[in-house]
């Protein structure tokens, strides 16, 4: 029988309220024996709450959601309790002691919701990324995501290569009976049409994914510039070790920032040199490939010993560092910082503001948000590719196959092929609870 899951689904930690959630067939008896029976469904109602030994555990507001109109589908209950950790603790293991109810695993709430055809794959990642976003553009995105953009324009897709798929199926069955020219034409047409709504899905995709992970900007520059003391003070935290020994950063270290709404990674990176050093070296390799694929590069030089970066083909801003330390305007750079008084610092914020909408803004809203919808996208474009080019002297069983190797990648991309590895790669990133 499928077990009954619970767990609390509000943050961890002390809080006014907290919101334990339970689903599945145990739930009924749950509350017949801690709430005194269940409520009337989808009706808050304030009932004490008992542990075990009849003891009582809190005061508490009670919903009882009765499947399948559910989040999960299932039966489910909730407990708005006060947020102390022992009443959490309290109800948490009396509801566990109950036979059939386990703790819940990451994302398994919304496992069930799709298992059970309330959503698909990918409006589920659109609600682990409505519970990370950060910034007002990652909220937009993953909400509109959340509410099936990208699902409908999947479902669409399938149709149309289902309809296509079909009329090549009956050649293939009942050779001779129809013009296998007129039949091929609908199937090349349709190919052709769709190869075209797909590659406009992924146009936007590098944006999508972007706004998702946030811009990049990597701090690089020689060594004893100044970037980790600039990372620290943009991060407001001690996040990389400081010293006046050259070659103190040697692996890359990131933060995340918003950034006037924009969310981006800031990365700091070993200073540039030729080295002996086999560790320092490998660290010198990573800091010039992450500046390679960055979105902007922040190349600072001290002021008192400027130095010109390397060949890039990234937008770069030149910064001279360490402004406290000369009289004279700095040469060779866009703007001078210095960490010890803090001048400069505002400019270069509102600098990388300006790189970070740049990087992602524009556009109509992306469809695609991850390199998995990427992946099963390109690989239906190459298939209906085939299709679309397809003439007189290709076999009808050959296209046929492309679409059905095309229609199978929008399975993948849904969530309707069921295939445990992608499930279980995809809910691992939930928080316990969702
Ligand atoms: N207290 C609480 N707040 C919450 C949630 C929750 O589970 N509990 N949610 C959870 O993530 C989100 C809301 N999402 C939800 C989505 C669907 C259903 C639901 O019951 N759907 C039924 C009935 C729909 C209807 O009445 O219109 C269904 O789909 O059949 C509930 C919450 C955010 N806020
Ligand atoms: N006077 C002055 N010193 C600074 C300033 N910024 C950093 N420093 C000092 O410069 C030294 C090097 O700073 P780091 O931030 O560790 O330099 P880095 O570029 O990360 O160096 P590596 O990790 O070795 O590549 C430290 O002693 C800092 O205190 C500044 O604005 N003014
Ligand atoms: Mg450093």
């Amino acid at each position: 029988m499928t077990a009954t899951i619970a767990a609390l689904s509000s943050g961890a930690g002390k809080a006014g309220v907290a919101v334990v959630r339970l689903s599945g067939p145990a739930v009924g008896a749950a509350l017949r024996q801690i709430a005194g029976g269940a409520p009337t469904p989808r009706m808050a109602a304030l009932r004490r709450l008992r542990g075990a030994a009849g003891e009582e555990i809190d005061r508490a507001l009670v919903l009882f959601l009765p499947g399948p109109a559910s989040f999960t589908g299932e039966d489910v209950a909730e407990f708005h309790v006060h947020g102390g950790r022992a009443v959490i603790a309290a109800l948490i293991d009396t509801l566990t002691a109950i036979p059939g109810i386990r703790l819940a695993e990451p994302g398994e709430f919304t496992r069930r919701a799709v298992e059970n055809g309330k959503l698909d794959l990918t409006a589920a990642e659109g609600i682990a990324d409505l519970v990370e976003a950060e910034t007002a553009g990652q909220r937009r995105q993953a909400l509109r995501q959340a509410g099936g953009a990208l699902e409908r324009a999947a479902s669409a897709w399938r149709a149309e290569l289902t309809r296509a798929l079909a009329l090549l199926e009956a050649e293939i069955d009942f050779p001779d009976e129809e013009d296998v020219p007129a039949l091929f034409a609908v199937a090349t047409a349709t190919a052709t049409r769709l190869v075209g709504e797909v590659e406009a899905a992924l146009a936007g995709a590098a944006r999508g994914e972007r706004l998702r992970e946030g811009a990049r900007i990597v701090i690089a520059g020689p060594p004893n510039a100044g970037k980790s003391t600039l990372l620290n003070a943009l991060a407001r935290r001690d996040v990389a070790i400081v010293s006046a020994i050259p070659g103190t950063t040697r692996d890359t270290i990131e933060v995340h920032l918003d950034l006037d709404g924009y969310p981006a990674t800031l990365i700091d990176t070993a200073g540039l040199r030729q080295t002996e050093d086999p560790v320092e070296a490998i660290g010198v390799a990573r800091a010039l490939d992450r500046a390679g694929s960055a979105d902007l590069v922040v190349w600072l030089s001290p002021a008192d010993a400027p130095a010109d970066p390397p060949d890039l083909a990234v937008p770069l801003l030149r910064v001279a560092t360490k402004r406290d330390r000369i009289d004279s305007p700095p040469q060779r750079c866009d703007l001078a910082i210095s960490a010890l008084t803090g001048a400069g610092l505002e400019t270069l914020t509102d600098r990388l503001a300006q790189a970070a909408r740049a990087a992602l803004e524009g556009g109509e809203a992306a469809l695609v948000t991850r390199a998995r919808h990427r992946r099963e996208l390109e690989a239906m474009a190459v298939h209906l590719g085939r299709v679309a080019a397809a003439d007189a002297a290709t076999p009808v069983e050959f296209a046929a196959e492309d679409l059905r190797l095309a229609v199978r990648a929008i399975g993948r991309l849904t969530g309707s092929v069921d295939i445990d590895e992608i499930y279980d790669v995809i809910f691992r990133q939930f928080c316990i609870g969702k």
